[in-house]
C-alpha cells in the first residue's frame, strides 16, 4: 500500500502567527512553503531568512517550492539553509541537471516542477536526477484555485516513463487538491500532495489531513 504524503500549504496559513499554524497540522508528512518573487509569478510571498526562521520552529520538515526566477542563483540557498527538499521551475532553471546536483550535494532531496502548460517529455532524461517531479495542477501563483483536469494525463506519461525506466522518483502535485479531486491524481500516479485551502480552511486541519488520505486512498 503506498502510502500518500500530504504536505500542507502554508500559503493558505495566517502569516502573523506561522508557528501556531504548523503546530496546527503537526500530523502532515511536511510542510509546503510557496516562495514567490513577483516575477516569475504575479505575486509575493516569503524569501530566505523566513524560510530558515520556519526551519528552526517546524516540527515537520520543510517542502520548498520556488516560484522565482534565476532558480540556479538562489535555490542551493534553501538547500542549505535546511529544506528537507528544494523545488525549482523548469521553465526558471538554466542548467537543471546541475542544479538538481547541487541540491543534493547540499543535502536537501532535488524536485521539479513544470506549470500545467510545460510538457514532460523534454525532461523524461533527467528523471534519474531528480528525487521528485511537481506537476503543478493549477496555474502556479495563487491558492484556492481549482484543479486542472488537463493536467491528468501529463501525471500518467511522467508514472509510466518512471516505472518503465525502474526510478524512484515520487510525483508530486499542487494546486487545487481536496477530497473530491485527490483520487483522481492518486490514481494518475501521484503520491505526494500538497494541500493549501483545503487544510488550512477547514476548522480541524488534522481532521482533513485524515480526510484527504482516506479519499485518496486507492487499492493499488
Ligand atoms: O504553489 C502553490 C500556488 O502556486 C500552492 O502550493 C497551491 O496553490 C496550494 O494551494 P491550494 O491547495 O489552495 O490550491
Ligand atoms: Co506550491
Amino acid at each position: 500500500m503506498t502510502h500518500l504524503r500530504i504536505n500542507p500549504s502554508i500559503l493558505s496559513a495566517d502569516f502573523v502567527n506561522l508557528e501556531a499554524e504548523l503546530q496546527r497540522i503537526s500530523s502532515a508528512d511536511a510542510v509546503h512553503v510557496d516562495v514567490m518573487d513577483n516575477h516569475f509569478v504575479p505575486n509575493l510571498t516569503l524569501g530566505l531568512p523566513v524560510v530558515r526562521r520556519i526551519q528552526q520552529v517546524s516540527p515537520l520538515p520543510l517542502d520548498v517550492h520556488l516560484m522565482i526566477e534565476d532558480a540556479d542563483r538562489w535555490a542551493p540557498q534553501y538547500a542549505e539553509a535546511g529544506a528537507a527538499s528544494v523545488t525549482f521551475h523548469a521553465e526558471a532553471a538554466t542548467a537543471p541537471v546541475k542544479l538538481a546536483r547541487e541540491l543534493r550535494d547540499a543535502g536537501a532531496k532535488a524536485a521539479m516542477a513544470l506549470r500545467p502548460a510545460t510538457p514532460v517529455e523534454p525532461y523524461l532524461d533527467m528523471l534519474g536526477e531528480l528525487d521528485m517531479l511537481l506537476v503543478m495542477t493549477v496555474e502556479p501563483g495563487f491558492g484556492g484555485q481549482s484543479f486542472l483536469d488537463l493536467t491528468l494525463p501529463k501525471i500518467r506519461r511522467a508514472a509510466s516513463a518512471i516505472e518503465g525506466a525502474g526510478l524512484d522518483l515520487v510525483i508530486q502535485v499542487d494546486g487545487g487538491i481536496t477530497e473530491e479531486t485527490i483520487l483522481r491524481a492518486a490514481e494518475a500516479g501521484a503520491t505526494v500532495f500538497v494541500a493549501g485551502s483545503s487544510v488550512y480552511g477547514a476548522d480541524d486541519a488534522a481532521s482533513a489531513i485524515t480526510a484527504l488520505r482516506t479519499a485518496g486512498f486507492r487499492d493499488a
